[in-house]
Parts: structure tokens; sequence; C-alpha cells
């Protein structure tokens, strides 16, 4: 099967969002969009940067995974990738890494990982920059989930493309590179 889904995974802030767009822009990958129950951020729209989800709504819902990450609920259905597999070969997800191992388990040589890290200091000031609210930060950043996602889990070692986001113009090299690599430029 040709299909791809690229899955962008990382802690908040490390960049995901920001690479994903990347993906559309320069070679059209479009983003499979996921449900939360958070708010959404100023800016945010429904169904373009998620489908905001309330408790209720979030649980009528049929998902290929589900996490809690900070608080929220977050989820991704197998109906959205598959009715973007009928229009594009190559999608992209944006998920934590709770969801880039589900995808990587139920997709294997289909599921292109990419796992972005930065040191903590960083992404506290880039979560600042963004705009987002301090008490969120807070929150955000004493979360296990945030925790949890600084370093690549084990279950994804040896089969994700590792990239510190640090200077965007070299992580954009090595996007580059990957698509390359698999063909997808
Ligand atoms: N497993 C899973 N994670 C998701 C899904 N949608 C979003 N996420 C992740 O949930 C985490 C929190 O997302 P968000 O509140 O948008 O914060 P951000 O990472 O700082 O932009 C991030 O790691 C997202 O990648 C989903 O459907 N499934
Ligand atoms: N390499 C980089 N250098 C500087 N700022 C960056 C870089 N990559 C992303 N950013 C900025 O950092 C913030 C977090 O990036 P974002 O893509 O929203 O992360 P995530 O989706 O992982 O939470 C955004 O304001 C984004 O513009």
């Amino acid at each position: 099967m040709n299909k791809k889904i690229i899955v962008i995974t990382g802690a908040s802030g490390t960049g995901k969002t920001t690479i994903s767009h990347y993906l559309k822009e320069n070679y059209q990958i479009p983003n499979v969009i996921t449900h939360t129950t958070r708010m959404p951020r100023d800016g945010e729209k429904n169904g373009v940067d998620y489908y905001f989800e309330t408790d209720k709504s979030f649980s009528e819902n049929h998902y290929l995974e589900k996490v809690e990450y900070s608080g929220h609920k977050y989820g991704s259905s197998e109906e959205g990738l598959e009715s973007m597999w009928n229009k594009v070969d190559v999608a992209s997800i944006v998920v934590d890494t709770a969801g880039a191992i589900a995808y990587k388990k139920k997709y294997g040589k289909q599921a292109i990982v990419i796992f972005l890290e930065l040191d903590l200091p960083s992404l506290s000031e880039r979560l600042k920059k963004r705009g987002d609210n301090p008490d969120r930060i807070i929150q955000r950043i004493n979360s296990e989930e945030f925790h949890r996602d600084l370093k690549i889990p084990q279950e994804l070692q040896g089969k994700a493309y590792e990239i510190v986001n640090k200077d965007m113009n070299i992580t954009k090299i090595k996007v580059d590179k990957l698509m390359k690599a698999l063909n997808l430029e």
C-alpha cells in the first residue's frame, strides 16, 4: 500500500504544528485534524486547528486512539485519516508520544514518525512567546505527559526520525532531506 502518514510528535512547544504547516506549504501534505476538549487559543479555529469538543460531544466520537494531556482530552479518528487517504497518498498528524506509538503499532512502515526535541528552558520561552496563558504554561510544564514527551520513548527508539528543533533553518534542511529519502519531494 502506498499510503503514508507522517506522525509528528514531541513535547508542547517543540514545533510540531510549525512542521506540519511546513509540510503543507512546501510538500502539499495535509494535516489530519484531531479532536480536543481544551479551549481554543487566540486565533485557533474549529475545523482548522482542531475539532473543539465538549466532554459530551468528545465522548460521542469513535477514536483510533485517544489520550489525556495536561488535563484535557485529545483523540484522532480512523475516518479522519481514511478520508484524507481517499484524496492524497501522504498526510500528516500531530500527536503526543502515546499517539505516535499507537500509529506506529497500527500502521508499521506506513507511519513515518518525526520526534522533535528541545531543552526545557527554550521550550518554556517559546510557549511564552506563542502567547499561551501563563497559568496554563505552568500547568502544562508540570504535567506528567509534558515531561514524558521531552525524551523519545523506548517504543519509538530506532523507529523515529529525531530532530532537535533549535534552529529552524537546520530543522527545515533535515525535513527536506527526510522527504527526499522517502521519495516524497
Ligand atoms: N494522542 C493524541 N495526541 C494529540 C491529539 N491531538 C493533539 N494531540 C497532542 O496533545 C498535546 C497537546 O496539544 P495542544 O494542547 O494543542 O498543545 P501544544 O502541543 O502545545 O500545541 C500535543 O502533544 C498534541 O500533539 C490526538 O488526537 N491524539
Ligand atoms: N526552530 C524554531 N525556532 C524558534 N521558534 C520556533 C521554532 N519552531 C517553532 N517555533 C515557535 O515556537 C512556538 C511553538 O511551536 P509550535 O509549532 O506551536 O509547537 P507545538 O505544536 O509542538 O506545541 C511557536 O510560536 C513557533 O512559531
